[in-house]
């Protein structure tokens, strides 16, 4: 079990590498990218902290490694980027040929039901097994050191946003994660078409399953206990804004709870649901990340 370097590219100060292991979690080979800044080939104080990237529908790691532009800002603060896939894929992968759901639409969650639950495991592919397969590669090596497990943040844009929200939460009582921010993300996934499918051919009919991964059930459960801020940019162009974003849901959710105040959403005039729209607002999301991982 080990890593594959399919490409070493060179980007801004550092580099790009695309990677290929076997997961077994989700049974399958998974590609994933991980950016290594400028500070790990000059050196660093301590270990280099970490920003999980979390992708939307149809995109593979190379999607926001080519498009999101965080390289810069990883050179700027000394952070790396882990672009993880976004669900198991090959042939034996079970699909169907819809852009939402099935191969590229794996929504971070274990699936529970056949025929997907060999295969569909993200949830503990993207918060355990990935960070520890990461973690024990990069700590074979000689150099400076990378820290994938504990010094760690993540972000993500659409499905990936709400991957980021939902993980964040579900691990919040050990502060897994020093900070979560998203673009545009999927909020109350039971209650919109696109988490009503995905939700109900992983997790089957029973609800009570699916409210264990829903940002908007999840901040009435979880209790802030600081200061905890999570960051949102929400385009107002964005065409799936009004049937499957719904991002006011959860401001309107954390109303009477520990996260009211807590939601720093940022609606922004005249941007859609592109990379354009989430490049446009990295910069200060890797800020608001540099913060929580002690780089600034
Ligand atoms: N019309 C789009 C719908 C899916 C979509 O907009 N995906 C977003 C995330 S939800 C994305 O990042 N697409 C890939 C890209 O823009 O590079 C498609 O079929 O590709």
């Amino acid at each position: 079990m080990s890593m594959e370097v399919r490409e070493e590219i060179a980007v801004c100060g550092g580099k790009l590498l695309n990677l290929s292991h076997y997961a077994s979690v989700v049974n399958c080979n998974m590609n994933v990218n991980v950016y290594l800044p400028q500070q790990y080939y000059t050196g660093s104080d301590g270990p280099i902290p970490v920003i999980y990237f979390l992708s939307g529908l149809t995109c593979s790691p190379h999607n926001a490694s080519e498009k999101a532009f965080w390289q810069i800002q990883a050179d700027k603060y000394g952070f790396s980027v882990v672009y993880p896939d976004t669900s198991p894929r090959g042939e034996n992968v079970p699909d169907d040929s819809a852009y939402d759901f099935g191969v590229a639409a794996g929504f971070y969650l274990n699936a529970t039901e056949e025929p997907y639950k060999k295969y569909y495991q993200m949830y503990d592919y993207v918060h355990r097994d990935l960070p520890a397969q990461l973690m024990d590669y990069f700590n074979n090596l000689k150099g400076t050191k990378v820290d994938f497990m504990v010094n760690i943040s993540i972000t993500g844009h659409s499905m990936g946003g709400f991957g980021a929200l939902s993980g964040y939460l579900q691990n919040y009582g050990t502060k897994k994660y020093k900070a979560c921010s998203a673009f545009a993300p999927i909020v109350n996934p039971t209650n919109v078409p696109w988490g009503q499918k995905a939700f109900g051919n992983y997790l089957g009919n029973d609800k009570s399953k699916w409210q264990l991964y829903d940002p908007c059930d999840l901040i009435k459960r979880v209790r802030n206990d600081g200061d905890d801020i999570i960051l949102i940019h929400q385009g107002t162009n964005d065409t799936f804004l009004k049937e499957n974003l719904k991002s006011q849901l959860l401001l309107e959710a954390s109303k009477g709870t520990s996260w009211e105040n807590k939601i720093d959403l940022r609606l922004v005039n005249g941007f859609d649901h592109s990379y354009y729209f989430v490049s446009s607002f990295v910069p200060e999301h890797a800020k608001f990340h540099a913060k929580h991982l002690g780089l600034i």
